[in-house]
């Protein structure tokens, strides 16, 4: 390959920056009190669970170490992602997503109208889903059905990544689990909004990249969803944006641990008690890298809103309502082809303080022109 091809290339101001910054990494958390060990005392869940919100409160992203997803079935995800990849962009191809349904191979995302320096594989845990073509206030939009698309090569690519799912699903409702807790909710709290799942997993690869100062594997941004759980590779890359301070720091790959990350939704429903927080990709020119984000994510007709038992006169609701399945296809359809405007966020469904309430239906019209 030559020169860099001007769509990946970020605005100066989004550019990595030459030097990494390690110091004060995100907090590293111990689920054996809550996973691994059946007879915890209280207390030690107690502190689990502060260690959990002041987590969340802080940077909005931890790294579990003790999660009770065992080892050589992430080896194993990682190693068929890997042979898949591998293959030549023929084959990839042949289970390449479109418009219509955005399951399967692609390398054209674009992140904030910038494309990313990356391929990706993306299936859902259910299999198929009814989604909203659109966002449309009226409804009348109609509907699309997402429905996984497993290659032939590698052959055990569905298997291995279906095992995968299961036992990181229990990750999962652990951790849904223990957020309820450390927000003073009943542990099951969140369990009814993920009847009819809408969570999807996705297995990326970042090949080295000729111009690694100029492109980003992924661009800044917020995850959409409830929960992001992130396998990394010992390459590294992710950087998470400082809360304090605004400066990207990059997440130090430790072994077997994931990596957690709360997304817009619980910052919709704990009314801003917690943030979603920014993160990105940096690529490097000489080693490749493999990460397996597994997204948390609601039933499609969810309505989205801060939850009642945390908001009060003194504390209002910030957000009105939205359909979380419209919101997906929305945000879908701007990853796949370039906008001239910005794709839809939770901040278009703030309440303003005081005064004159945003017009949020013409803003997403604008967005799926
Ligand atoms: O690859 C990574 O480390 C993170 C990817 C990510 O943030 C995403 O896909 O939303
Ligand atoms: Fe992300």
């Amino acid at each position: 390959m030559g020169e860099l091809d001007p769509t990946f290339i970020q605005e100066p101001e989004h550019r990595p920056k030459p030097a990494v910054i390690e110091a004060h990494g995100i907090p590293e958390i111990d689920l054996s009190p809550y996973i691994t060990s059946s007879s915890s005392s209280p207390n030690a869940i107690h502190d689990l669970v502060d260690e959990i919100r002041d987590a969340c409160k802080d940077w909005g992203f931890f790294q579990v170490i003790n999660h009770g997803v065992p080892i050589e079935i992430r080896e194993k995800v990682q190693s068929v992602a890997k042979r898949f990849f591998d293959q030549s962009l023929e084959e990839k191809k042949k289970v390449k997503r479109d418009e219509a349904n955005p399951l399967g191979y692609y390398d054209t995302e674009h992140t904030k109208n910038v494309r990313d320096w990356k391929e990706v594989f993306d299936f859902m845990v259910d299999d198929p889903v009814v989604m909203p073509a659109s966002y449309d206030d009226d409804d009348d939009g109609g509907t699309v059905e997402y429905t996984n698309q497993w290659p032939h090569h590698p052959s055990e690519l569905r298997e291995v990544c279906e095992e995968y799912v299961k036992e990181v699903q229990k990750l999962s409702n652990k951790l849904l689990e223990l957020i309820s807790l450390s927000l003073n909710l009943p542990a099951n709290r969140l369990e009814p909004f993920f009847k009819d799942q809408t969570t999807f997993i996705r297995l990326n690869h970042y090949p080295p990249c000729l111009a690694p100062d100029l492109a980003l594997g992924v661009g800044r941004h917020k995850d959409a969803g409830v929960l992001t759980i992130l396998a990394q590779d010992d390459v590294g890359g992710l950087e998470v944006k400082r809360k304090i301070d605004g400066e990207w720091i990059f997440v130090k790959p430790t072994p077997n641990a994931f990596i957690i990350n709360v997304g817009d939704i619980i910052q919709v429903w704990s009314n801003d008690t917690y943030e979603s927080v920014e993160h990105r990709v940096r690529v490097n020119s000489i080693r490749e890298r493999f990460s397996i984000p597994y997204f948390v994510n609601p039933a499609p007709y969810t309505v989205v809103e801060p939850l009642a038992e945390l908001t009060n006169e003194r504390n209002p609701a910030r957000y009105k309502g939205y359909n979380w399945g419209k919101f997906f296809a929305t945000r879908k359809l701007s990853n796949f082809k370039k906008l001239n405007v910005e794709n839809i966020q939770i901040y278009h469904f703030k309440k303003p303080d005081e005064g004159k309430i945003e017009d949020v239906v013409t803003r997403v019209e604008n967005v799926v022109i």
